[in-house]
């Protein structure tokens, strides 16, 4: 069988090399031809997988992205066309926890904020806002979250959408969606950015077009700018370049980027092919991680705001990603987005990393 997988999916070879035959190739240059022989095709968010794509794959019988975020599928296409489709549910979940929770300590240290006490609103209290809201907890921080679609479920403890956006901090982790009650393109739109307060922070971690990034500029150009935290843009790998100086911290989409996430979504979808084809699953995820390069520290004493915050720092350092971030833009390359994530180096999560003496409070944060 001929797999064809984007070329930034790790672990393709450890995982299919011994039964199929693996070809990678740019995910976002992807072209109706490459698909004519192919029988599975394991893809990212930037593959557009439509009808234009599909056109000549008479072969497929199985698409996989290795997200959470399937956006960029027509999973409606496949399912007439009788094609199977997995994604991977949660495979960065921690990522993005690790993302919000180094930008919540870097913003702090950055305006004097202590953060317990502060209230945190999550819109998406699914696999990544659950993560969140649980690292914004053991921060000591006063957690609302909303979820229209859960409450409409039967899941209680929710807020309206105009109460969470009174949250001293509001963090979003939807999936995009056009249509129907709850969609979410421009959740954030020009109303609801105007009645915005200029002492609130606002981080996006799901889909740059869930806010209006424009109508953000407008509000970031008048005289009470807001605080930003922005790790995915509208129109990526566009950037509306006029916005990024207003943004504190700006990251090129790569908030669920650490190396146990990457492999989960690839494994998730050897799972996936492999219970389609009858085939035993031999390997498992811890199998293809490296050893982190620093596996225990040591605390000795109390541990305040600061202390948490280079305890995070030695594990990710998202002030890298931002200048990183900066450099690239000022540069004189239009694919830098793009670059910046093939190139992005291998991240471990905080569970990677094991403190001694921290005591419950530090696994709560996330850390081994
Ligand atoms: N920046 C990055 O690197 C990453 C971004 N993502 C994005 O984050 C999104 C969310 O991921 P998960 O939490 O794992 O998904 P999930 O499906 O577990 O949770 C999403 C939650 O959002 C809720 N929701 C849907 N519409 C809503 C609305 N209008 N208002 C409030 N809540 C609404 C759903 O009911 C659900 O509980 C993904 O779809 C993906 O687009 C995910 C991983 C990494
Ligand atoms: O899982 C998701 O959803 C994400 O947003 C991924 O982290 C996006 O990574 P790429 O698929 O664009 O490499």
């Amino acid at each position: 069988m001929k797999i064809l997988a984007d070329e930034n999916m790790p672990f393709v070879r450890e995982l299919f090399g011994d039964w199929a035959e693996v070809v990678t190739c740019p995910g976002r240059a992807l072209a109706p031809e490459q698909l004519i022989d192919v029988d599975a095709l394991l893809v990212r968010s930037i593959t557009r997988v439509d009808d234009a794509l599909l056109a000549r794959a008479g072969r497929l019988a199985f698409v996989g992205t290795a997200t959470i975020g399937c956006d960029h599928v027509d999973t409606g296409l496949l399912a007439r066309r009788g094609i199977a489709f997995a994604s991977a549910p949660g495979c960065n979940k921690v990522a993005v926890g690790d993302y919000v929770l180094a930008a919540l300590l870097r913003v702090a240290e950055h305006q004097g904020w202590s953060l317990a006490g502060r209230s945190l609103a999550v819109i998406g209290a699914g696999n990544t806002g659950s993560e969140v809201a649980g690292r914004a907890r053991a921060l000591g921080m006063e957690v609302l979250c909303c979820d229209p679609p859960l409450a409409e479920r039967g899941a209680t403890g929710f807020v309206d959408l105009e109460q969470a956006l009174c949250a001293d901090v509001v963090s979003f982790h939807v999936p995009l969606s056009h249509q129907g009650p709850h969609a979410t393109h421009h959740l954030l739109d020009a109303v609801r950015i105007a009645r915005l307060d200029e002492r609130q922070l606002l981080i996006n971690a799901c889909r740059g077009d869930v806010w209006d990034n424009h109508a953000l500029l407008t509000r970031q150009q008048g005289d009470s700018p807001l605080t930003l935290v922005m790790d995915v843009w509208e129109h990526e790998p566009r950037v509306l370049t006029a916005l990024v100086p207003h943004v504190l911290l700006a990251t090129p989409h790569i908030a669920g980027y650490s190396l146990e996430g990457k492999a989960r979504g690839s494994f998730a979808l050897y799972q996936a092919l492999s219970r389609r084809l009858g085939r035993p699953c031999e390997l498992t995820v811890e199998q293809l991680l490296p050893a982190p390069a620093v596996a225990q520290i040591g605390l000795e004493g109390g541990r305040d705001q600061t202390l948490t915050e280079r305890l995070v720092r030695l594990v990710y350092d998202i002030e890298r990603d931002d200048r990183q971030f900066r450099r690239a833009l000022a540069g004189d390359d239009p694919g830098f987005f793009d670059r910046l994530r093939k190139e992005y180096p291998d991240r471990r999560e905080l569970g990677s990393l094991h403190v001694t003496g921290g005591g419950e409070a530090l696994r709560a944060l996330g850390f081994g």
